[in-house]
């Protein structure tokens, strides 16, 4: 071997070691944060544990007094002293907070040494309601410092899956929906809509855009009723979409309207092709399993990463 090989392979093995202690280090840096979670949210902390070594789910015993009072008692209390601890909740009913609020009072003033909430759905808090970071935040005082995460990058990795001979394009069903998202989807070709609501009733009209002969899919915030929805698809199949899906971070679907949505396979023809919602609300997850179109997109690998911060 020449003189100059052997250079040129020494300096090779200096660059792969230099690069091996860097991921070594880097990997001992990691936070180690013990997860705990409530009884709604069991399936989303054990996929959040299983993206991360350096996560350890940690449990409490959600008992009850007779009267129905909450009776908790928080296992491994001595074990998290000093140590970076999470609370995975659920804001989906006002007695469900209520037995979590005295949780999330009490983990904090274990001698921990960090303390983070994470609260995959919160009606007028999740990142989805506002329009850019730098807006206003309420509900939070000063010592705490909140961080809003969004679900579009798992819808765009999603979309990059289907079919290249599809045309994609990306319709939002009123003005709240293009100015929260247009941002973040400025890769795909747009159709905006507006939306008048009147009682039960939302009106849906096309704005702008052209989806004819494409693979139309509406992306919001969140569905509720569904109505939002199913008069946007009416609009664009009326404009001649080839077919319509959608796309909501958040599927609240309260009374079980997501039963709007489910193929019925008796034959006949189906508004939506996919509908992707994440796991953000976990008892739609539960409840609409995996019937067509719908189909979860985990939030997990977006939590364990933020837990990391
Ligand atoms: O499933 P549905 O019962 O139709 O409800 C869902 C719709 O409600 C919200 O919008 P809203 O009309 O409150 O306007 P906004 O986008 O300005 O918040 C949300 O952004 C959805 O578009």
């Amino acid at each position: 071997m020449s003189e100059n090989a052997a250079n040129n392979n020494n300096s090779i093995m200096e660059k792969n070691q230099a690069i091996c202690k860097e991921a070594i280090v880097s990997e001992l840096q990691k936070k180690k944060v013990h997860l705990f979670y409530c009884l709604e949210c069991e399936e989303l902390a054990r996929n959040i544990a299983s993206e991360s070594d350096h996560i350890t789910l940690q449990s409490i015993n959600w008992r009850s007094f007779a009267d129905g009072f909450p009776n908790l008692f928080i296992n491994n209390a001595h074990e998290i002293r000093g140590q970076h601890v999470a609370f995975l909740a659920s804001f989906s009913s006002p007695a469900v907070i209520f037995e979590q609020i005295s949780v999330i009072y009490l983990l904090p003033r274990l001698f921990v040494a960090s303390f983070t909430l994470v609260l995959p759905f919160f009606p007028t808090g999740s990142f989805e309601r506002m329009e850019e970071e730098g807006d206003e935040r309420f509900y939070f005082a000063d010592q705490v410092l909140p961080l809003f995460e969004t679900g579009i990058p798992l819808l765009t990795k999603r979309l990059q899956q289907l079919p290249e001979t599809e045309k994609i394009i990306v319709a939002f069903p009123d003005d709240g929906a293009w100015k929260r998202f247009h941002k973040l989807l400025d890769q795909y070709p747009t159709v905006v809509c507006t939306k008048v609501r009147e009682g039960d009733k939302r009106i849906v009209r096309l704005k702008e855009g052209n989806p004819a002969g494409c693979h139309v899919v509406i992306v919001d915030d969140l569905v509720q009723s569904g109505g939002t929805l199913i008069e946007c698809q009416k609009v664009l199949a009326a404009h001649g979409a080839a077919k319509v899906s959608a796309y909501v971070t958040h599927g609240v679907f309260p009374k079980s309207s997501w039963e709007r949505f489910t193929h019925k396979n008796n034959g006949s023809e189906e508004a939506f092709a996919y509908f992707w919602i994440t796991d953000s609300c976990p008892q739609t997850v539960k409840s609409i399993g995996n019937k067509a179109p719908f189909e979860v997109l985990s939030l997990a690998g977006s939590i364990a990463g933020a837990l990391q911060i």
